[in-house]
């Protein structure tokens, strides 16, 4: 980890009622940090994610972005860029209404984040659909519109639910090379992901969350230390699942026979 910090939490604890989702988070990240945040369904990550941006309320603990308490503060979201799990409610924009609305809403002059998106859309292979509504884009195609309109604005720090979903493998490659480059200037990326051959290949630092507490943090080759295996084997010793095999028969059973367990 680089020494500048540009996120730190501290303590940090969540509650939906009476589950408690986050049960004491402690973090430093540096600049230049490519995190790969993973964990169990349920585990907290898009919870976490949404703290750091301001979405939820009512955590305690610390968390400072950009060295000061996110807490009545909304100037330091200028700086983040953010790729929720899914954008749906968009669907019936065009790319380019959808990309520039969310230029300007980030101050960026109308011509200026239209020449940019467009170009943008053109490297990612999407050029031709910049005019069509995003109702009619595939899965992928969506989701480079995602990742365009989390970086309009040049932001210091990424916040990727799923960045990846539903991305080709040529894809894949290529919004790899673009999170190394935006790390080697300075940029700091944190994501959540459960394609596990991506993580291990994508991120400088890893991050496993299991029952609302970090239970590793380290480069791949640090948790490899720890553990044998693929970061997927690895993910299943740390987070003591084995159970893979019955339950997969047990399903099959049931498929078969109609039988209850
Ligand atoms: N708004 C909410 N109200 C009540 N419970 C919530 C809310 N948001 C999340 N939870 C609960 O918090 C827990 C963690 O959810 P979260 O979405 O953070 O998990 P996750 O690690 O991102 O999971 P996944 O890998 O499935 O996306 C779950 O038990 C979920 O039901």
């Amino acid at each position: 980890m680089n020494s500048k910090s540009i996120l730190s939490i501290s303590n940090l604890k969540m509650k939906f009622g009476d589950n408690e989702v986050l049960k004491g988070i402690n973090l430093e990240v540096g600049k230049g940090d490519i995190i790969g945040y993973i964990g169990p369904n349920g585990a907290g990550k898009s919870t976490t994610i949404k703290i750091l941006l301001g979405l939820l309320e009512g955590f305690t603990g610390e968390v400072k972005i950009f060295g000061e308490s996110i807490v009545n503060q909304i100037s330091y979201k200028k700086r983040i860029g953010y790729v929720p799990e899914s954008s749906d409610i968009y669907d019936n924009l065009s790319a380019q209404e959808y990309l520039t609305f969310i230029g300007e809403l980030y101050g960026l002059e109308h011509d200026q984040v239209n020449k940019k998106a467009k170009s943008l859309m053109k490297i990612l292979g999407i050029e031709d659909v910049y005019e069509s509504r995003i109702s009619s884009f595939s899965k992928g195609m969506k989701q480079k519109v995602l990742i365009i309109s989390s970086l309009l604005h040049n932001p210091d720090i990424l916040f990727w639910d799923e960045p990846l979903s539903g991305l080709d493998a040529n894809s894949v490659i290529v919004v790899k090379e673009i999170l190394s480059t935006l790390s080697l200037r300075g940029k700091t990326i944190f994501y959540s992901s459960h394609i596990m051959e991506v993580v291990e290949k994508i991120s400088n630092r890893i991050l496993l969350i299991s029952d609302g507490l970090i239970l590793a943090d380290g480069s791949f080759e640090q948790l490899r230390d720890k553990s044998e295996g693929s970061l997927e084997e690895i993910f299943n010793q740390l987070t003591g699942f084995n159970e893979h095999q019955s339950l997969a028969s047990d399903f099959v059973d049931i498929i078969e026979t109609g039988d209850s367990i």
